[in-house]
């Protein structure tokens, strides 16, 4: 294991950019997944015999082997027979490496023994002879791609991070295309390939190599082979190019790689070649993969749709915008660095009844009222006195004060807390209460969760029972009775709504300070909380701030009544978005650590965000508006947050400033699940029959761009901000050096995982953000996610949607048949104008994202030189600002200010105190 260091200072969660790279055969059931620390990639190839081999002989795969021959070691086996230790062969493969070696004029990899990677899969068997040939052969290359990883993680960390002075995206692009290439033209079906699959992964840290914990989710692109596969339809790829590919992701990453797959074991000459292709390939991935993906992103050519309708493979209309008359320069102007240099504003978050500011349209709300019923559940006067709390200097801390943060590391967590990974952390609170916490320490196996998984429904009959247009309040809500949902919410959860499968915050102390009151208490319900503000009403519940008991955490507690959600046919919309945030695991999208349901009450334990929501930070603006910098980190961030989504199958539908929450550092959160669809996805690898790439449009120096938020900028030389003056750098050169290889080689495919199939007639969403198809009720999809997105960089460039009239009605009538208009004020850029043109296109099949989804919207120029993977390490517009958060809290408390529930059993009773 090589520890790369990847430069993220800022990262709000390091582990993410940890990665690895497995090779493995179909029979690998799930790719082995070993303990690995922040910034480290891993190269393993993977498979039963390998496995065998390691787990016989007890060997360290990782000790240094270069490559070896086939011809090399079917001679030695021969030779050797089967009466022979390990360590005999591998000295005579190293003697024959080396002479392999120097015939074909290379020097020999040199065998470092001070690196130590972490071996794979099942080390503890015994009595496996290695009687096989290919085994041995197998395992060596396993050796030689990850010393080449080491060698390659040597050489980058030797470097500069940026100053690399080879083109390595480059040359791994064109390598990967010729091996894309070769296969194809080796005519080697899908399933011949399936034997000798390529992953490479992007997972997080884990604090042990057990391969009973693997928690990769993988993401096979080939027909789906087993009916358990098709039962997750997330995670479903459907196979648009040859070779086949599989890929492979942990659910917290936005990027995924893609390499094409190694066919064959041993098979012709070509397939060998093709080997050695892909192995140099994989051996330049090796140190900062995610590095490369996002060069390689960046030379993709932006297959953009401007107001016509795109096929997937057909991109000629791509080159619209860039071959389009000189772009008027960027007015965006000012770097990020400058918003983020503003002297922090003090945001004080407004909670309040987002109801009053743009009323949603939900199907089973009765009348305006009846949202207010839930609020009234609990009778407060609180103002928003949380807005000085400094909740980043809030620590975890368990009751016997010790502080949570000591047992940060991996071992060191794993030995201080009560509950070992044996433990079984699914919780009954008592008989009348049922919990499912899942607040499981990655590696726990998924199974353990399922039990106490909502089992979803089937027939289309529950499915349109789940969906939320029944009704509305306009008159246009009678759609919702027609609610017809095809293809959707079929899917049923999987063990991705327990943290054993939640890598992005596996590391949150929050899930030890659940574990730890659990034992305590032996459950886990209300009565563990101390809610000490209710943060706003919605439609179907009461949100808190609650702390848990004898800890300092801090959760958003979402109280539901369980009798008001019945009575009023909520209960579904109630279910989707436990669902939807049980399989959540993403930067910029809520942890759910833990929910009970009582007979009275339902209750959701999630994240807590303490900055406020867009729509009062914009209030907050100058003009009431953001700047185009501002704007573009939020709506990236926003778009990462959908393109998950839709991965995962979900269509949100109520996208709008108000349910985008800011966090302590700065950072978004796309809130409010219950308006979501569930559908079915089929995530395709579109290659692109078009190589034309305009490489200088594409790649820039990155601080030539307005609103530069691209990791260079904030890297370390370390921390030169965006507006430092700089002459042609050498990062410059090199980005130059690459786009112009990447020219020459071609675009690599791209991944469309846009849920097009789903079909809904439900008539939900906010007013102001309705998209004209649910307003026509024609049906809609997923395109109305990327409506919305519209609509809200609209508002946050202008200060006000774009077709709001007198009243909803008015409103609605704008949104169909008004053409879309731009104040003259604030000034915003064309690109700024262009993206949301494109993204109002009144017609759904011809809306940008329609087709390729987010893809294709990443690909504006309104996002040009944006580093998608590390804008999660960008630094943001600006930062709340509280105090510290603790003793805010005690005040709180001191003035009477906090509510503290009522020791009444499942009752939402609470008092001041
Ligand atoms: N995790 C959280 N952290 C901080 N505030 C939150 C969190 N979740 C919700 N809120 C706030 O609580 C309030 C109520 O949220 P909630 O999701 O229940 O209502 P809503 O957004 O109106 O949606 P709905 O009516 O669909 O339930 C909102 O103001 C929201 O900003």
């Amino acid at each position: 294991m090589v520890n790369f260091g990847v430069g993220k200072g800022s990262c709000r969660d390091p582990s993410n950019l940890g990665f690895r790279m497995i090779k493995g055969n179909a029979n690998s059931q799930r790719p082995q997944v070993m303990g690995s620390i922040s910034g480290t990639c891993e190269i393993v190839e993977s498979n039963e015999e390998l496995d065998s081999f390691y787990s016989s002989k007890g060997t360290n795969h990782s000790s240094s082997i270069s490559r070896m021959d086939d011809k090399v070691g079917r001679h030695l086996m021969l030779k050797t027979g089967h009466n022979y230790s390990v360590e005999d062969d591998l000295n005579r493969l190293f003697e024959a490496i080396d002479l392999k070696s120097h015939q074909v004029g290379k020097s020999p990899l040199r065998k470092n023994a001070s690196k130590k990677p972490i071996r794979v899969g099942v080390s503890q068997a015994s009595g496996i002879g290695i009687s096989e040939s290919v085994s041995l052969k197998q395992a060596l290359r396993g050796l030689c791609i990850s010393q080449a990883s080491e060698m390659a993680a040597t050489k980058r960390l030797s470097k500069p991070a940026g100053l690399s002075g080879v083109s390595e995206a480059g040359t791994i692009k064109k390598l990967y295309r010729s091996v894309v290439v070769e296969a194809s033209e080796s005519g080697l079906s899908l399933d011949e390939g399936k034997e000798s699959l390529v992953e490479i992964s992007l997972v997080p840290e884990r604090s042990t190599s057990n391969s009973s914990e693997k928690m990769t989710e993988s993401l096979e692109v080939p027909k789906a082979k087993s009916s358990n596969q098709s039962a997750h339809s997330s995670t479903h790829f459907a196979v648009a190019t040859t070779p086949k590919v599989k890929m492979t992701r942990t659910p917290a990453h936005d990027e995924i790689l893609q390499v094409p797959t190694d066919v064959g074991v041993e098979t012709s000459k070509k397939e060998l070649g093709q080997k050695e292709k892909l192995k140099s390939a994989l051996s330049l991935l090796s140190p900062d993969t995610d590095d490369k993906v996002l060069e390689l992103d960046e030379i993709v050519p932006a297959p953009i749709k401007v107001g016509c309708k795109t096929s997937t493979l057909e991109l000629e209309q791509k080159g619209k915008l860039h071959s389009a008359p000189s772009l008027p320069s960027s007015n965006l102007g000012s770097k990020v660095s400058n918003s983020a240099s503003n002297s922090p504003r003090l945001v004080k978050p407004l909670f309040r009844n987002k109801n009053f500011v743009k009323k949603k349209i939900k199907p089973d709300s009765t009348s305006a009222s009846s949202s207010s019923n839930v609020c009234n559940d609990v009778d407060d006067d609180l103002g928003p006195s949380t807005s000085k709390l400094d909740f980043r200097t809030h620590t975890c801390t368990l009751k016997n004060g010790r502080k949570e943060s000591e047992k940060a590391s991996p071992t060191s967590s794993k030995k201080a807390s009560p509950l070992s990974s044996s433990t079984n952390l699914s919780i009954e609170v008592n008989s009348s209460s049922n919990v499912d916490s899942c607040a499981r320490k990655p590696g726990f196996s998924s199974n353990s969760c399922n039990g106490s998984r909502i089992v979803v429904a089937k027939a289309n009959e529950s499915s349109r029972s789940r969906e939320k247009g029944e009704s509305s309040q306009s008159s246009k809500s009678s759609i919702g009775n027609c609610s017809s949902t095809t293809n959707s919410e079929e899917s049923n959860l999987s063990g991705s709504s327990c943290s054993s499968n939640r890598p992005h915050m596996s590391k949150d102390l929050r899930w030890d300070a659940i574990r730890h009151v659990q034992m305590q208490h032996g459950s886990l319900g209300l009565k563990q909380f101390k809610l000490l503000k209710r943060i706003g009403c919605g439609d179907i519940g009461s949100v808190y701030l609650a702390e848990l008991t004898s800890t300092n955490c801090l959760f958003a507690l979402k109280v539901m009544d369980n009798e008001y959600l019945a009575s009023r046919k909520k209960m579904p919309r109630a279910q989707t978005e436990r669902e939807i945030l049980q399989m959540l695991d993403h930067p910029f999208l809520p942890t759910l650590y833990a929910h009970f349901t009582s007979d009275k009450l339902s209750c959701l334990v999630m994240e807590y965000c303490p900055g406020g929501d867009l729509h009062v930070l914009r209030q907050k603006q100058p003009s009431r508006s953001f700047s185009e910098q501002a704007a573009r980190f939020y709506v990236a961030e926003v778009l990462l947050a959908l393109e998950y989504l839709h991965m995962l199958g979900v269509v949100y539908r109520d996208l709008k400033p108000e349910n985008i929450l800011v966090r302590e550092d700065g950072h978004i959160m796309l809130s409010d699940f219950d308006l979501s669809l569930r559908c079915t996805v089929n995530p395709t690898l579109v290659k692109s029959s078009s190589s034309v790439v305009e490489p200088t449009k594409k790649i820039s120096s990155p601080c030539a761009e307005s609103s530069c938020i691209d990791p260079f900028c904030i890297q370390p030389s370390w921390q030169v901000p965006c507006f430092t003056p700089r002459l042609v750098s050498a990062a410059a050169k090199t980005r130059k050096l690459k786009s112009d290889l990447a020219a020459q080689v071609g675009p690599l495919p791209q991944l469309v995982a846009e849920p097009t199939s789903a079909r809904s007639n439900s008539f939900v969403g906010t007013h102001e953000y309705l998209a004209p198809e649910i307003i026509k009720g024609e049906g809609h999809g997923s395109a109305v996610d990327w409506w919305t997105f519209g609509i809200f960089l609209y508002e946050l460039l202008y200060g006000k949607t774009p077709f709001k009239g007198s009243g909803n009605e008015d409103t609605l009538t704008n949104v169909v048949s008004q053409s879309l208009k731009y104040p003259e004020s604030p000034l915003v850029s064309f690109q700024a104008r262009d993206l949301i043109r494109g993204l109002l296109i009144k017609d759904p099949e011809n809306r940008l994202g329609s087709v390729k989804g987010a893809t294709e919207i990443k690909q504006h120029l309104f996002f040009q030189g944006l580093n998608w993977a590390l804008i999660r390490c960008a630094i943001p517009p600006e930062l709340p600002k509280f105090c510290d958060g603790i003793s805010a809290l005690a005040s709180q408390k001191k003035e009477g200010k906090c509510l503290e529930l009522r020791a009444t059993g499942e009752h939402l009773e609470f008092e001041l105190f």
